[in-house]
């Protein structure tokens, strides 16, 4: 039940991309459409005094520039600030109601260190969730920079979403080099050609984990995908203790986890997860399930995840443990599985 005396959250894009990728330039398109009007825009910017949003050309009341530093590295204090006041000016109506809010971030900005303060902020956490993490690629450069810089990498990997930016100077070559780094390190993001693409798709919500994956590992580096899907219900408790575990013993592997869990207590309406490298936002009961599969989907990305072992962690909470099957070396290698009497019996 939505508690009237409490604001719905407000959808937050991160828009994320390496130096030069295109992210201005796709902001700027973004705020000229009519159907995001309604945005507002952080701008985080590295040198001391910001230049980038003097190049955000609908540059008015919505667009904040935070200068000096990059989120990643040492303004997550000003990011909050910068947050908070946004939140004051538009609660006490100096600031139009924006319906939604578009950070920003500089090209050498790892995405998580940003994507963790909102989540772990108790008042941001509340006002906002992360509705999309968009990363913009230059088609015309992106074989070369994913395989040699692990900023861009990582970008990519973190992505729920991917603008495929400087297509129209791109070679066909080019462009499938790019397609195929993207498609590399992060099997689950959608991939989107920016220049034709409608503004509201490229920043609309991505709810849950994107369908067709598996745990093959991906070739590049040591980044790699696994998916957990489950048909019956999972307790609430049972997602609780499967979310400790993960924390506790793979958490500097997992870069991103996102999922949809059907809940015993509540198995019409879907939680929607994510997390952050150790960090979880608070889940949140989405109205209804998006289509007709109802079961539990749960994807992580991560640098030198065993898909086997996080599988095996899954089963074990999802009741569909069976001894004897090949998961079971991978459950039983886990530090934190005592070697009899646990869970396997
Ligand atoms: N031809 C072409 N040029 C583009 C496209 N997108 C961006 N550019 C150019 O690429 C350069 C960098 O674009 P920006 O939008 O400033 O890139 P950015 O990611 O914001 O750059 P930083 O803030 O430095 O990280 C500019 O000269 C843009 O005009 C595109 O789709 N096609």
């Amino acid at each position: 039940m939505t508690d009237p005396r409490r604001p719905e959250p407000l959808p937050l894009v991160l828009l994320t991309g390496f130096l030069g990728a295109g992210k201005t330039t796709l902001l700027n398109r973004l705020l000229r459409d009519p159907a995001l009007s309604g945005a507002a825009v952080l701008v985080n910017e590295l040198g001391e005094i910001g230049v980038d949003h003097l190049l955000v050309e609908h540059a008015e009341e919505g667009v904040i520039a935070l200068a000096g530093g990059c989120l990643c590295c040492g303004v997550r204090g000003e990011l909050v600030d910068a947050l908070e006041n946004l939140l004051r000016a538009r609660d006490n109506g100096r600031l139009p109601p924006f319906d939604r809010l578009v950070i920003e971030t500089t090209g050498l900005a790892d995405p998580a260190p940003a994507l963790q303060t909102l989540m772990l902020h108790p008042y941001l956490a509340l006002r906002f969730h992360i509705a999309a993490v968009v990363t913009v690629v230059d088609a015309s450069d992106a074989g070369a920079t994913l395989a040699t810089s692990p900023e861009a990498a990582r970008q990519v990997a973190m992505a729920d979403r991917i603008a495929l930016s400087k297509t129209d100077v791109a070679t066909p070559d080019q462009i499938a080099a790019a397609r195929a780094g993207v498609a590399r390190l992060a099997p689950t993001a959608e991939v989107i050609d920016a220049q034709g693409a409608d503004a509201a798709a490229l920043i609309a919500p991505v709810e849950g984990p994107r369908r067709g994956l598996d745990a093959a590992p991906l070739g590049h580096g040591a980044v790699r995908s696994v998916s957990m899907e489950s048909e019956a219900p999972l307790t609430r408790a049972a997602y609780d203790l499967f979310v400790e575990l993960l924390r506790s013993a793979h958490a500097a592997k997992v870069l991103r986890l996102k999922g949809l869990i059907r809940l015993v207590e509540e198995p019409d309406r879907p939680l929607l997860v994510q997390g952050v490298r150790h960090v979880f936002a608070p889940p949140r009961f989405l109205d209804a399930w998006p289509d007709e599969d109802r079961r539990t989907r749960l994807v992580a990305i991560g640098e030198n995840l065993d898909p086997g072992l996080l599988a095996g962690l899954y089963a074990a909470f999802a009741g569909q443990v069976a001894p004897d099957r090949a998961d079971r070396a991978a459950l039983v290698a886990s530090p934190l599985t005592p070697s009899s009497g646990g869970l396997l019996g």
